[in-house]
């Protein structure tokens, strides 16, 4: 497999994701299916504390038993992360074209990776190594946990609505491109973090007015 990948994010919302195992590894992926609204399943004769409160609160469907292949019927994604190698395998060759998988301890195998991740609303940074280190992702995502705080929420928020304005009520796209330039400046910026709403609308106008006189 080529260590460059295709990076992109799957819409799976109400698809049908299995996960193999019921241990810490696969409490962690099950989180970040959730997060994105899978319908997950897990297969594993034991469950993990998070797991088994999910599973008692059908918060995920759990199927108590050891694998077998036709457990993956109707999955989408399926992440393999027992603690036995052969298990892992075994859920590797049961995949059927179309299914994507992740082994969690064979990224050779594996047809997608998960990378670390921080999210701020409909802001979303992911970090991959491709598998070169989990524990560098882990790393810089905190750094950028940091350095993207909760404000990163409210000004994407804000910047989505504006462009919707922008676009709905701007035709000129040299007035588009120096309006949006403008809403990424720190004024902008530190307005959101005063969750400021309406001197947001008012500089908002502003800007608009001074591009549209550029037109
Ligand atoms: C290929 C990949 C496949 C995949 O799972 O998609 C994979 C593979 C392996 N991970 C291993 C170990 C660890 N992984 C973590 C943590 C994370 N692992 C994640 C992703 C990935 N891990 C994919 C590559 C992503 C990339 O490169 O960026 C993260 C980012 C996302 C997530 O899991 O949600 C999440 C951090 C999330 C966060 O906290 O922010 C920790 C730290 C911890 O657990 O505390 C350790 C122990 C320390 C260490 O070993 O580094 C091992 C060896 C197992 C063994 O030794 O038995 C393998 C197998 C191998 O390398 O062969
Ligand atoms: N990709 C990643 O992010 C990481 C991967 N790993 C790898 O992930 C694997 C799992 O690690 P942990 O979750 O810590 O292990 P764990 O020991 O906590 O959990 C293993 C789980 O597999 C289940 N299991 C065992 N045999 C099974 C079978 N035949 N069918 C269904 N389920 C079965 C057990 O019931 C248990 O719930 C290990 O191979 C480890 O090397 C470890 C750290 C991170």
């Amino acid at each position: 497999m080529t260590e460059r990948s295709y990076p992109a994010l799957l819409r799976i919302e109400g698809t049908n994701c299995t996960v193999v195992g019921g241990g810490h590894v696969a409490f962690r992926k099950v989180n970040s299916l959730l997060d994105a609204g899978a319908r997950v399943t897990v297969i594993s004769p034991v469950l993990a504390n998070g797991l088994a409160e999910y599973a008692s609160n059908n918060i995920i469907i759990w199927k108590e038993k050891r694998f077998e292949a036709d457990d993956l019927a109707g999955a989408v994604l399926v992440i393999a992360a027992t603690d036995q190698p052969d298990v892992n395998v075994a859920v590797w060759e049961a995949v059927r074209p179309g299914q994507w998988i992740t082994v969690a301890d064979r990224p050779d195998l594996s047809t997608f990776i998960v990378p670390a991740q921080v999210r701020r609303g409909r802001l979303l940074l992911t970090i991959s190594t491709e598998g070169a280190s989990p524990g560098l992702s882990r790393r810089i995502a905190r750094e950028l946990a940091v350095q993207y705080d909760d404000t990163y929420d409210i000004y994407t928020e804000w910047l989505a609505d504006s462009r919707k304005i922008v676009l709905k009520q701007i035709d000129n796209p040299v007035a588009r491109r120096i309006i949006f330039a403008g809403l990424l400046t720190d004024e902008f910026w530190l307005i959101a973090c005063n969750n400021d709403r309406s001197a947001w609308d008012a500089e908002l106008t502003k800007l608009m007015c001074k591009a549209e006189r550029i037109e």
